[in-house]
């Protein structure tokens, strides 16, 4: 069997089209453009390329970008501070503060103090509240929507299939679940005290990793013509000194095999993190002007 590869960049390069050709709408409507404000702390190299991503991708797509950069050394109260500002600054619908935190600051306690209408990574406790009882008013975390976006354009109608999400992040793996479950599939979420992992994953008609574990599933793990969506972004040792190259936590070479369809990485998952960054600002940008969400988005 030959599998289809899902094209996550060119998908994600329709979604910015169409949130771009929304703009015009809501800024005509609101009297400004939708205001994305992105908060960075310390200098990790991998967060600085995500963050600078997204402050362009959000310009290209005719919003606002602000950027706030705080050094490691910032305390817990400082990054507060400036959520409190952003919270009462009316040009901004979209808060982000990039992950992960340096070691000192509660993650949580930061995620706390977001307005939940600004939430526009899902990642408030309001908003992960309203993903599991159905309520469709919040905010939903943007890799989870991203992955089910790729899914329905691959499978359709995803009712009554089996699916395992491999990792319980409160980013990735829950989220992912529950929305896999709002789509009435039988869901198993695995982790790393799941028992024979191999044989619950091969039970799945979707198979969604999220583990951060280079090329950890493989191919005979899974069942033939299974939809897989690799979330991992692992950078390892490449073939030459000195180089590394990226891979997933699905040993892609090896499922093409056996799956019927497979997100590559890079290429696959990640370009839809952004995408679905910017679809969430403008929905969020509507909701709080009090104007109705444009369809197909
Ligand atoms: N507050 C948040 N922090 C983090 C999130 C998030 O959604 N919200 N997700 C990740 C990082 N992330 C965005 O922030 C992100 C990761 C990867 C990509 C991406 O496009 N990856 C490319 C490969 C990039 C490379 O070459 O290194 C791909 O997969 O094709 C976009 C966004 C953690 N933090
Ligand atoms: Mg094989």
């Amino acid at each position: 069997m030959t599998a289809a590869i899902i094209d996550g960049k060119a998908f994600a390069e329709e979604l910015r089209a169409r949130v771009a050709d929304a703009v015009p709408g809501f800024a005509a409507a609101a009297g400004r453009a939708p205001g994305l404000a992105v908060v960075l702390v310390g200098e990790d190299p991998a967060s600085s390329v995500y963050v600078r991503s997204k402050g362009k991708a959000t310009t290209a797509a005719g919003m606002l970008s602000l950027e706030h950069r705080l050094p490691a050394s910032a305390t817990e109260n400082e990054l507060l501070e400036v959520v409190r500002l952003l919270n009462a600054d009316p040009q901004v619908d979209g808060i982000l503060v990039q992950l992960p935190l340096p070691a000192h600051i509660d993650e949580a306690a930061v995620i706390a103090a977001i307005d939940p209408a600004k939430d526009v990574d899902g990642f408030h406790v309001v908003n992960a509240g309203k993903l599991a009882v159905g309520d469709r008013s919040g905010m939903v975390p943007c890799t989870p929507l991203g992955c089910l976006m790729l899914l329905k354009e691959q499978r359709g109608d995803l009712s009554g299939l089996d699916a395992v999400v491999i990792g319980r992040s409160n980013i990735v793996g829950k989220p992912m679940a529950q929305l896999l479950l709002a789509e009435s599939c039988t869901v198993t979420i695995a982790h790393s005290r799941t028992r024979a992992l191999s044989d619950v994953v091969r039970r799945a008609d979707i198979v969604v990793a999220a583990v951060g574990r280079p090329e950890m599933v493989k191919g005979s793990w899974l069942r033939e013509g299974a939809v897989v969506i690799d979330v991992g972004i692992n950078r390892v040792a490449g073939a030459e000194p000195g180089k590394t190259r990226l891979v997933g936590d699905v040993d892609f070479a090896d499922a093409m095999g056996h799956v019927g369809a497979i997100t590559p990485v890079p290429g696959g998952v990640g370009p839809m993190t952004i995408a679905v960054l910017l679809r969430n600002t403008l929905v969020a940008a509507h909701l709080r002007q009090g104007l109705p969400v444009p369809e197909g988005i």
